[in-house]
């Protein structure tokens, strides 16, 4: 009966949002006779003796359909830009195109150009101009496809972990943690606690001791994920993390999504090797299998990368740095910079790994490579276009040499993880935008999501 009830409930609101058809399902299962119902926006229009021909997009994929409009119906307020509700008939053009001959148009939002719209469709805009108008930029052929191969990224990403048992977890956006170490953090409260305390015993103005200690934007949710992972296995999150890094390079973004993963009873570096190489050949052949008229609109000559049937590289620091000189480009202490890592890239042709770093480029949560205790068992994964793409480590699960590399007494309930029940992790971090750029083949982070934050760019 209450079953009953709530189909017949969901039967009527599925009849009231099914009044119109979307365009993928459309041209995907074309019903040619039928009568069918389209929301979009015109993206041309051509007008010829008997007809406007128009072709409308709505964003469900990289298609336009053609709708042909006989003039009788009053198609003078019809404008590029204009969001329009269509009805007419599905038919098929003589050369097999599937079309809307259309009985009724209605235009919901007219578009005038000439009060200021930014975009016109004879002409190729550069990413840099488009930038400018974010609010509007979804509008363009080039945006509207890189946030759906973004949707089906996303989408393919959370497949994969589902299908190895992973579970998925929200790690928190606001913490008291600076994981990396590197003091890129955010800031959410005042730095000095002592100043914090003062404020709170004064009852002063509470608002801003919310939380009554330092407090940050993640810079990751590594640590979070080591505290599940230790009670519950394999476990991922994709959120986005924050650093504050002064710099507007192509390559970064003060806001960023990454994708973590942590790996219970990891103990070698190869596992986390072999796991971000699988992961990574499964999302790019699967979106590029779902989205390839996406990726032709966003770039004609974007083929499948070379190295999906290859294997990738692992060569060591070391190696790294020895190449590195040869070819005349000399590492300093600080190590490897994006020049030397595309060259590396370059040099084997194929994603490479490199492994079993310096300790003192790396953080505090790595565990020291056996046999060497000034190497740390950590992975960068080097790629084209972006060079590093992921990050990733075994982490120090000896409570001992923990305790003695814990940067802050704030990060007591990390160290108390290797007390109870302890086991060997590692896991890793992956740009999701950086992903986007070497999928898309696109060079400027900043066009790989809705609405990039960058230095003095927070507008909107
Ligand atoms: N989860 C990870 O291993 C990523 C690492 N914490 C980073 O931010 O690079």
């Amino acid at each position: 009966m209450f079953c009953k009830r709530i189909l017949s409930i969901c039967n009527k609101h599925l009849y009231s949002i099914k009044k119109y058809s979307v365009i993928a399902s459309v041209l995907k299962k074309p019903n040619v006779g039928e009568v069918a119902e389209i929301k979009g926006w015109i993206k041309s229009l051509r007008v010829q003796k008997e007809y406007v021909f128009a072709d409308i997009n709505d964003g469900s994929c990289a298609q336009k359909l053609q709708i042909l409009i006989p003039k009788h119906l009053k198609t003078e307020d019809l404008t590029y830009g204009s969001s329009v509700h269509v009805t007419g008939t599905l038919s098929q053009s003589p050369k097999g195109q599937i079309e809307l001959v259309a009985n009724n148009v209605k235009v919901l939002g007219p578009c005038v150009v000439l009060d200021g719209y930014p975009f016109n469709p004879r002409t190729a805009h550069p990413p840099e101009y488009v930038r400018q108008y974010l609010h509007l930029r979804s509008r363009t052929n080039f945006i509207s496809a890189i946030l759906r191969v973004r949707n089906a990224l996303t989408r393919h990403i959370h497949e994969y972990f589902a299908s190895q048992n992973y579970l998925h977890i929200h790690t928190p956006i606001l913490t008291s943690n600076d994981c990396e170490g590197a003091g890129e953090v955010f800031k959410v409260q005042p730095e000095n606690e002592e100043t914090i305390k003062t404020m709170m015993q004064e009852g002063k103005n509470k608002d801003t001791v919310y939380f009554g200690r330092k407090t940050y934007l993640t810079v990751s949710g590594q640590l979070h994920l080591e505290a599940i992972c230790r009670s519950m296995g394999n476990v991922y999150t994709l959120g986005p993390t924050f650093r504050a890094e002064n710099s507007r390079s192509r390559l970064h973004l003060s806001e960023f999504y990454m994708l973590e993963a942590e790996l219970a009873f990891a103990d070698s570096i190869d596992t986390l090797q072999y796991n971000i190489e699988d992961l990574l050949k499964y999302i790019f052949i699967k979106t590029r299998e779902t989205n390839e008229a996406d990726l032709y609109v966003i770039s004609k000559d974007n083929k499948e990368p070379s190295w999906i049937n290859r294997d990738f590289a692992t060569i060591t620091y070391d190696e790294a740095r020895r190449i590195l000189d040869k070819k005349g480009l000399v590492v300093l202490d600080d190590g490897i910079n994006k020049e030397q890592e595309l060259a590396l890239v370059e040099h084997c042709q194929v994603p490479v790994f490199i492994v079993q770093w310096p300790k003192n480029l790396k953080s505090f949560y790595m565990k020291e490579t056996p046999l060497d205790d000034t190497k740390v068992d950590a992975l960068d994964l080097l790629a084209p276009i972006t060079g590093e793409v992921v990050g990733g480590s075994l982490r120090e699960d000896n409570y001992d040499k923990l305790k003695s590399k814990l940067p802050s007494d704030a990060l007591n309930w990390y160290l108390e993880l290797r007390k109870f029940g302890n086991i060997p992790t590692g896991g890793y971090g992956l740009g999701l935008e950086r992903i986007m750029q070497i999928l898309c083949n696109i060079p400027n982070i900043k066009d790989t999501l809705p609405f990039p934050r960058w230095p003095h760019n927070c507008d909107l």
